[in-house]
């Protein structure tokens, strides 16, 4: 197909999706465990990916290269052929949407594995596409666990795999896509800081800290889990927090006001619980939260339910400090300088995101500028516009194909070694935590501000 009929497909399936909105959010409620509130925010980005990418479709261009002589020489935008895309179980129609919308748009096909936690979803993006017009073949759904990945991993016959996950089982897909010379995208763990200066509006930043902290019930790779707090402002911004997160409603995901749902599994609930433990033993004061929550209906008594959690007198040398817990459980750590809080916020083998809250514009984007993390954002987290690249520093991921953004285009010119490196600065405060829904968010982006390295 042309890019244009391509994109013409995916603005179909975009569509679709968006007329199937409620019905796809209860699936992936059912499938993941979080909120119906987060879920349709998801749905949302998922379609709008697709849109994204359709729109990039029809521009795909070769170029013409005049030569001495009167000869000339020109490039063809040509597809990789079969790309695997293997997701993780914290945003499984997301993720496949953000890994199928740039490959099929790029006129590759795509192999799709969710994680064996969350198999459901992904199949329905699966009729959808072929609902719009996708030929019978071109995106399919193998479901499996870590055998079924290295197996399409290894297969002679796939030319990219694109991986959303943890950093050992990265390290494991980059191995194999070495041996068979393929490229590969990572998009791995985090474990980011989130730094409160003493004048920020601390209203804001409270709910900034939730936002990075608890959606999704902490299970988000991106979130800000290390939370920095300059220590003139250290008692009120706890107080508050820990008033604030003991008001987060738990409980059955599907009703509307529920703010947090239950954890993947009993295994991972039993993992996260297992930080906290640990974090005692070694001199964190768990402030609120860490024990099992048991609803009040009956049907959900043996749901994977915790009361989310905030941890005070943590050193940055503390396992909770160091790992990446993918549960509901906040570190909050005092600092003093600017100097200082950059430093330690940097000290991490992980460099996904970062946060910033503070009324001084300046020293915001100093503070970002110095930052190693893919994504910044300014008294604001967690917000994911499918306009912006999505990708890691050091073990996060690699740094030249990320995705959403424009970068995981096959063939985009993105010079090895380039780093991107997006800044979000809201004109709104945050305010998604309260129920809004996120249209009310105007995210500001300024090219010159938001590039750095030579990207
Ligand atoms: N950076 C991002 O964009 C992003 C987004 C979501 C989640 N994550 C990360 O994902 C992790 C949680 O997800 P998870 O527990 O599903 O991760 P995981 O690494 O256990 O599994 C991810 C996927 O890989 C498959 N898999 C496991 N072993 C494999 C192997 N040897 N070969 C091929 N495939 C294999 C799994 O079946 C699953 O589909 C967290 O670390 C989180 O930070 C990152």
């Amino acid at each position: 197909m042309s890019g244009m009929e391509r994109c013409r497909v995916m603005l179909e399936a975009a569509r679709i999706i968006r007329e199937q909105r409620e019905e796809i959010a209860t699936m992936e409620t059912i499938n993941n465990g979080k909120s119906i509130f987060e879920a349709r925010v998801d749905i949302d980005i998922s379609w709008q990916c697709l849109e994204y990418y359709a729109g990039l479709a029809g521009s795909l261009a070769g170029e013409h290269i005049q030569l001495p002589g009167g000869s000339f020489g020109y490039t063809r935008r040509e597809p990789l052929g079969v790309c695997v895309g293997i997701g993780a179980w914290n945003y499984p129609f997301q993720i496949a949407c953000w890994k199928s919308g740039p490959a099929l748009a790029c006129g590759n096909a795509m192999v799709f594995k969710p994680s064996p936690f969350t198999p459901i979803s992904v199949v329905r993006l699966a009729e959808i596409f072929t609902e719009a017009g996708v030929p019978k073949g071109l995106f399919n759904v193998v479901q499996g666990g870590a055998a079924t990945g290295q197996f399409l991993c290894q297969h002679p016959d796939v030319a990219k795999i694109s991986f959303t996950g943890s950093v050992p089982t990265g390290m494991k897909i980059m191995e194999m896509a070495a041996k068979g010379i393929k490229p590969v995208t990572l998009e791995l763990g985090g474990k980011s800081p989130l730094i409160i200066f003493s004048d920020a509006d601390l209203e804001n930043a409270v709910k900034g800290a939730l936002m990075a902290n608890f959606l999704t019930q902490g299970e988000v790779c991106c979130n800000g889990t290390r939370v920095f707090v300059e220590r003139k402002i250290l008692d009120t911004f706890t107080k508050e927090v820990v008033k604030r997160t003991q008001k987060i409603k738990i409980g059955d995901p599907l009703l509307e006001d529920t703010r947090m749902g239950a954890l993947i599994n009993r295994p991972h609930l039993n993992r996260v619980q297992g930080f906290i433990k640990q974090a005692k033993e070694q001199g964190a004061e768990v402030l609120c939260g860490g024990d099992l929550y048991v609803p009040d209906d009956q049907k959900l008594k043996n749901g994977y339910y915790m009361r989310p959690c905030v941890l005070g007198n943590c050193k940055d040398d503390m396992t909770c400090v160091k790992e990446e817990i993918f549960g509901p459980v906040m570190a909050i750590l005092p600092f003093d300088t600017e100097e200082e809080v950059v430093e330690r916020a940097n000290a991490t083998k992980f460099g996904l995101a970062g946060g910033v809250f503070t009324r001084d514009i300046q020293k915001a984007h100093r503070v970002v500028a110095a930052l190693k993390a893919g994504m910044c954002f300014i008294n604001n987290y967690n917000v994911s516009p499918v306009e912006l690249p999505f990708g890691g520093y050091k073990s996060s991921g690699e740094l030249c194909v990320t995705s959403p953004g424009t970068c995981q285009l096959q063939g985009l010119r993105v010079a090895p070694g380039t780093a991107w490196s997006c800044v979000l600065t809201p004109a709104l405060p945050c305010r998604i935590w309260q129920g809004e829904r996120p249209g009310s968010h105007r995210v500001l982006l300024a090219a010159e501000d938001c590039l750095r390295g030579d990207g």
